[in-house]
């Protein structure tokens, strides 16, 4: 099928440039091969947005909640074999398998892509083709990106339209030849027509058993099949922002992270930015949000999930959120936890696979203390607490406009970026890693980044709890080589003086007591330790004292005025045990030596340093033990 013949095609005005003819026959290629019944050039306005939801509500894909309780707000239901992202289904096509690295899979370009002819031919039969382009980052922005996601999934399409600046004014500027990535999705569930003409009845949630998330880092494009969830599906997200960006960073000498940003203020004055990793599901968006205790301080957010940063020209290193939305994590999120969250989902947000209350509104465990006596859940059965299930799934989420968040930050879309003064690596750890610990140099940060461990959650397929590695958080989302990612970094902070290096810390917000129970009660308290790390970025007298693993906080640098933790519970928070330290630090050494010559000499130093320290640091009875 032509696009230019195509009269349900409601392609722009003529194209002039050959910029623009490209785009249109890469556009008509796709549809030559997928075969949509149509093709619809999105303009991102209010009303095409208006359009695709009330179709979704009137094919079942989406629930209207009730108007009075949360306007213009829908409930989606995911089929229940789609929940999340598929790793194990994650591709990343280097020419080399080396260039990959061993932490990615790999599938030679040349074969991905017959393999890929072969599932999206016909993939969108019985369906439209929507052309979705959109800029990550604030539209013609000098850190920013363009991109075109070809989709036959409507929900993609609205949900786009919030995380990512969609439409015409993009169009216009790829069309005058601005860089783009192409990026093709389909759900995988063509609609057939039988002899009499008769189409198979759509599925509210269709997509295919079989999954390919593919990356092509090299020519910078994307495919997606089989999957409508997440970041499977909404591919400015982690395809383009993590995993391509991530290479286009390295070759040009920026960074594409999985960080939230933030700014926060102190009773001063002085605004401090600071950009945060933890893997899916550990905290990012809370702390994005987080709402601070103690007194006189304000955090504003500017970022909950993406962070692309670069030395900007007053030599400091400068952070956007490529995104314009948010893709939380719903269970959890209450009232007592997070209430900006809540405030900012209170109208126009799509909700993913949480549960539907009686009166028409959502639910999900920890909204509220009190639960329901009677819910539908999240795979459309009667629940009530005796059902032994959750109401909402794990990885449920909600979708919602940046912009509605009341503590927003001025600066959010300032498309220069925000001067970014700390930098923190965290992870869901039980044991071991200590509340927070300031990095002894730069290269000690990029070795506490590289080293992140973290217990899994519902964010992607396999065994929640299970301890895994995820250096900077970005395990599921680095588009090259891990280990050259870590040299990147040190060679990005060799680039920036001393000034303008920020500094790096370590946090853990999940450390357990022996009862099983949390620590550190987490949340807005988390705004004590945003504190110390402020203040020792930006060089004030708060006091820090060595531990084997960084510089953590001296007696009493750390406020905890009204926080009822025994000190017994401190202390357990900052301990740190040698012995178990230099298991980790042998586990260390077995992952870095995966990764063969590409692990930097700087990171087996910093191991050596971090074992030289321990051995100081052993007891007695513990170093007779290991001799
Ligand atoms: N105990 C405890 N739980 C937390 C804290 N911060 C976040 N959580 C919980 O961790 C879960 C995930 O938190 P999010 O902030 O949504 O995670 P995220 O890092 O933004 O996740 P992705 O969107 O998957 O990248 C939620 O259930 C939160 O309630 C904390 O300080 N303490
Ligand atoms: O990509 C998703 O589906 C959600 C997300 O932020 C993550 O998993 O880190
Ligand atoms: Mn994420």
């Amino acid at each position: 099928m032509s696009i230019l013949a195509d009269p349900t095609s409601t392609r722009p005005t003529t194209p002039a440039s050959d910029a623009a003819l490209a785009v249109r026959s890469w556009v008509t290629s796709i549809a030559d091969l997928t075969q949509p019944d149509a093709v619809v050039w999105c303009d991102g306005s209010a009303e095409e947005r208006e359009r695709l939801t009330a179709l979704m509500v009137e094919s079942g894909s989406l629930i209207a909640l009730d108007p009075e309780l949360r306007p213009n707000s829908y409930l989606a239901r995911s089929d229940p074999s789609d929940v999340a992202r598929v790793e194990a289904r994650t591709f990343i096509c280097s020419e080399r398998e080396i260039d990959a690295g061993p932490t990615n899979n790999w599938r030679e370009p040349a074969v991905m892509r017959a393999e890929l002819r072969g599932v999206f031919d016909g993939s969108m039969r019985g369906r439209t083709m929507y052309v979705v382009p959109f800029s990550m980052g604030p539209v013609g922005g000098p850190i920013s990106q363009a991109g075109i996601q070809l989709t036959d999934s409507p929900y993609a399409v609205v949900s786009m339209s919030i995380m990512t600046r969609t439409g015409s004014d993009v169009l216009a500027l790829i069309d005058a030849g601005a860089p783009f990535v192409p990026a093709v999705h389909s759900v995988g569930a063509p609609l057939s027509t039988d002899d009499a003409g008769v189409k198979t009845p759509d599925v509210p949630w269709p997509c295919n058993d079989l999954k390919y998330i593919v990356q092509l880092p090299e020519t910078r494009e994307i495919w997606s099949y089989g999957s409508g969830y997440g970041g499977n599906a909404l591919l400015g997200k982690k395809c383009y922002a993590l995993r391509i960006a991530s290479a286009m960073a390295r070759d040009e000498g920026w960074l594409a992270e999985h960080m939230l940003i933030i700014r926060a203020t102190s009773p001063q004055g002085r605004a401090y930015h600071l950009a945060a990793a933890f893997p899916s599901a550990c905290g990012k968006t809370n702390l994005a949000m987080l709402r601070p205790t103690i007194p006189g301080w304000t955090v504003e957010t500017i970022g909950d999930d993406i962070a692309w940063m670069r030395p900007g020209p007053d030599g400091r290193l400068r952070a956007i959120n490529p995104e314009a939305g948010f893709f939380g994590v719903a269970p959890g999120t209450g009232h007592r936890t997070n209430p900006t969250a809540i405030a900012t989902i209170a109208r126009d947000t799509i909700f993913t696979n949480v549960a539907l209350t009686d009166d028409g509104d959502v639910w999900w465990e920890g909204l509220t203390d009190e639960v329901p006596e009677h819910l539908t859940d999240w795979r459309g059965q009667d629940w009530t607490p005796a059902s032994g299930t959750p109401a909402a799934h794990p990885n449920s989420r909600f979708t919602v406009a940046a912009d509605q968040c009341p503590t927003i930050a001025d600066s959010w879309d300032d498309p220069a970026g925000v001067p970014i003064d700390a930098i923190v690596f965290g992870g869901r750890r039980a044991t071991n890693v200590p509340l927070v610990a300031q990095a002894y140099s730069w290269e000690h940060g990029v070795f506490m980044g590289a080293t992140i461990s973290s217990e899994q959650t519902a964010a992607a397929e396999g065994t929640v709890g299970e301890l895994r590695r995820d250096p900077f958080a970005m395990l599921p989302f680095c588009g090259y080589n891990m280990a050259d990612h870590w040299s990147h970094w040190l060679d990005v902070g060799a680039g920036l003086t001393p000034e303008n290096r920020p500094e790096i810390f370590q946090v853990n917000w999940f450390r357990k007591g022996e009862d099983g129970s949390y620590l550190w009660p987490g949340f807005g308290e988390n705004s004590r330790v945003v504190e110390w790390i402020v203040r020792r970025a930006g060089g004030e007298k708060v006091g820090a004292v060595p531990s084997p693993v960084g510089l953590v906080p001296a007696p009493g640098a750390l406020d905890l005025d009204g926080l009822d933790l025994p000190d017994d519970t401190v202390t357990a928070l900052f301990d740190v045990d040698p012995g178990s330290w230099l298991t980790e630090a042998d586990l260390t050494e077995a992952f870095f030596e995966r990764f063969g010559d590409r692990t930097p000499a700087a990171l087996t130093d910093q191991l050596d340093d971090l074992r030289a320290r321990l051995q100081v640091w052993l007891h007695p009875v513990q170093r007779a033990a290991r001799a």
